[in-house]
């Protein structure tokens, strides 16, 4: 129930006037139909089924004083005349009225959808690392499409209540105590239906599930295909999936059961109700024949409209769990919001001091004691290149996720040029340039990869960082050159040419900061060397911060830190840490063969 109401409350702060337009467009929908019906009367006198003077009072009579009030004779061309007209006004307002529902559907998943993308664009890193990317997806394709599904319906159901409402109403004018016989059979189907509203809502809730599985089993099977495939394991993989697919598609065959014996159940009650309808009218209501032709033809309109209602009341149930899973992702991305939404994109961060890593400690999971990053105080001094090296695990990535602002130290601060990071996150990351260890590429072609990260950049500036990644030969030997299309990932280029591009994507920002997390890690020595002599070139002109398992590639940096289980071990530059033979460093160099 609350999340009816707070599904309406969202619908109608959405789109207050477009709702009070559609629902003006449906109270004259069912007026206009109350007056197709009213024009019965002089068609049925007119056809010589009912003779004699209208009784005073009678519906007859009223019929008969509005064409007088209209000036109009009811004959025979004028009633066809105004049937005409009735039911072209009705078909125009049923076609405006469709189309502002369509609108206000379209435009309410638009918005529901967006909300949740921008709110989860701007969570911070460790909510979006605790979540499984399939559940994000799910939420914001599946289950948003299933809130606008139910928004469809629940505007035919305001439809179908609202001319519902004007028709008993007329019926009511007409024979009042029959309309509340008549209501009263109504409300006993709709209360023994109430089974069927709750299995509607159950099987919302396990449609919201096993969709979420089967997103989840077909991105984790995207994402993992080539192992999949070096496996053998398609069976497994497809045996998984067919079990999925298999209890969906028993679920909404079981809900199209459920809605399949309300209808039923409706029918019955029908046939039931029309019988006992015409036992009591004739029997007890003693209607006069206009009347009476009145009230069957109202009831025989609205009959099927309390199965639909009906059905379309189960759908909306069935919506609601979707509507829930949408909010509550949005709740907890807004809770973990990391920005300030309204800063401003386009400021640059020039660094002049450096970067000062002042007591920080950060642990993945709070309440533990592993910490990945314990007590580390460091300073990258502007202009400078700093490397982080050690043993896997020993905290490098977090490090530079820390440098990135993309997690925030539980204990100690980082500050950039004194000022404490978490103040400027924003232009922070808009004067970094960044190349991870898995690096990523848009499935665009080169050209709008490098642009993605920097729109006003030159041909001739693309080609000059793609020189400096050592990948501008590489790129004009492809047939389509700038334009060739790099696949999922980057797939189609060789890890190698995939981590130049990046860099080069990384340069074109002209960044006051570049961070390259294991970035020469799948370079050959040639190219590797080429980039080295890149960095060299840079030396001076960019602060550099470097982690590398090859110690080869950080030779030229000014300051090396040793991180050991989260902690900085050693620190100097390359030749004083070389020669501490007993050294963690000096061992890691031996390691590396680089000694
Ligand atoms: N998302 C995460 N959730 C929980 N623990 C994590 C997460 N990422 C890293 N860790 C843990 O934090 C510690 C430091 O990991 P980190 O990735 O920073 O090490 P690293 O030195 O960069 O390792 P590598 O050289 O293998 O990339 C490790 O013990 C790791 O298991």
């Amino acid at each position: 129930m609350n999340t009816l109401l707070s599904y309406m409350q969202e619908l109608y702060a959405f789109c207050k006037l477009k709702l009070i337009v559609n629902l003006v467009l449906m109270v004259f929908l069912g007026l206009i139909e109350g007056g197709g019906v009213l024009l019965l009367i002089p068609l049925l006198s007119l056809a010589g089924i009912i003779s004699g003077v209208p009784a005073d009072g009678s519906w007859a009579f009223k019929v008969q004083g509005l064409f007088q009030v209209c000036g109009l004779a009811p004959t025979l061309p004028v009633v066809l005349g105004l049937y005409i007209v009735i039911i072209a006004g009705q078909s125009w307002l049923q076609r405006s009225q469709a189309i502002c529902s369509v609108a206000i559907q379209q435009s309410f998943t638009s918005f529901l959808s967006i909300r949740l993308f921008r709110a989860i664009a701007y969570t911070r890193w460790l909510f979006l690392l605790s979540r499984a990317k399939a559940d994000i997806t799910h939420v914001l394709t599946t289950e948003v499409m299933r809130v606008g599904n139910g928004t469809h319906f629940f505007l035919q159901l305001l439809a179908t209540g609202l001319i519902g409402i004007i028709q008993i109403g007329l019926a009511f004018l007409i024979a009042p105590g029959l309309t509340l016989f008549i209501l009263g059979g109504g409300a006993v189907l709709f209360i023994c239906s109430y089974p069927f509203i709750r299995q509607s809502r159950r099987m919302g809730l396990s449609i919201s599930e096993f969709t979420r599985n089967l997103m989840f089993e077909v991105t984790e099977h995207l994402n993992g295909i080539k192992e999949v495939k070096s496996y053998g394991m398609e069976p497994v993989q497809i045996r998984n999936f067919a079990t999925l697919r298999h209890t969906i598609e028993r679920n909404f065959v079981r809900f199209t059961a459920v809605q399949s014996h309300t209808d039923f159940y409706y029918k019955v009650g029908a046939a039931v109700f029309i019988s006992l309808f015409f036992y009591t009218a004739i029997t007890f209501f003693k209607l006069n024949p206009q009347e009476f032709v009145l009230i069957v033809v109202i009831f025989a309109r609205l009959w099927p409209r309390f199965s639909s209602f009906q059905v379309g009341l189960q759908y909306v149930v069935m919506m609601l769990p979707a509507f829930k899973a949408v909010l509550q992702l949005e709740r907890c991305c807004l809770e973990e919001q990391e920005l300030l939404l309204e800063e401003q994109l386009t400021t640059r961060l020039e660094l002049t001091q450096g970067i000062e890593f002042r007591d920080v400690s950060f642990c993945y999971y709070a309440g533990r004691f592993n910490y990945a990053v314990d007590g580390v105080s460091v300073v990258l001094a502007a202009g400078t290149t700093t490397a982080f090296v050690g043993v896997s695990g020993s905290g490098k990535s977090t490090m530079v996720d820390l440098l990135l602002g993309l997690l925030t130290p539980e204990r100690g601060g980082i500050f950039v040029d004194g000022r404490p990071l978490a103040q400027s996150l924003q232009v922070w990351r808009q004067s970094i340039g960044y190349v991870p260890q898995d690096s990523f590429l848009w499935n665009a072609s080169i050209r709008a990869n490098l642009q993605w990260a920097c729109p006003e950049a030159s041909e001739s500036a693309m080609w000059e960082t793609l020189g400096l990644a050592a990948v501008d030969e590489f790129v004009r030997s492809l047939p389509a050159g700038l334009d060739t299309v790099v696949g999922d990932r980057g797939v189609r280029l060789s890890g190698g040419e995939r981590q130049r591009i990046v860099l080069a994507r990384a340069l074109l920002r002209k960044p006051s900061v570049l961070i390259l997390d294991e970035a020469t890690s799948s370079l050959d020595t040639e190219n590797e060397s080429r980039i080295q002599q890149a960095l060299e070139d840079l030396h001076g002109k960019l602060t550099i911060v470097v982690i590398a398992h090859r110690l080869s590639t950080i030779r030229q940096a000014d300051r090396i830190y040793v991180l050991e289980q989260g902690r900085v071990l050693e620190q100097g530059d390359y030749l004083s840490l070389s020669k501490n033979k007993g050294g963690r460093f000096a061992a890691l160099a031996s390691v590396s063969g680089t000694g």
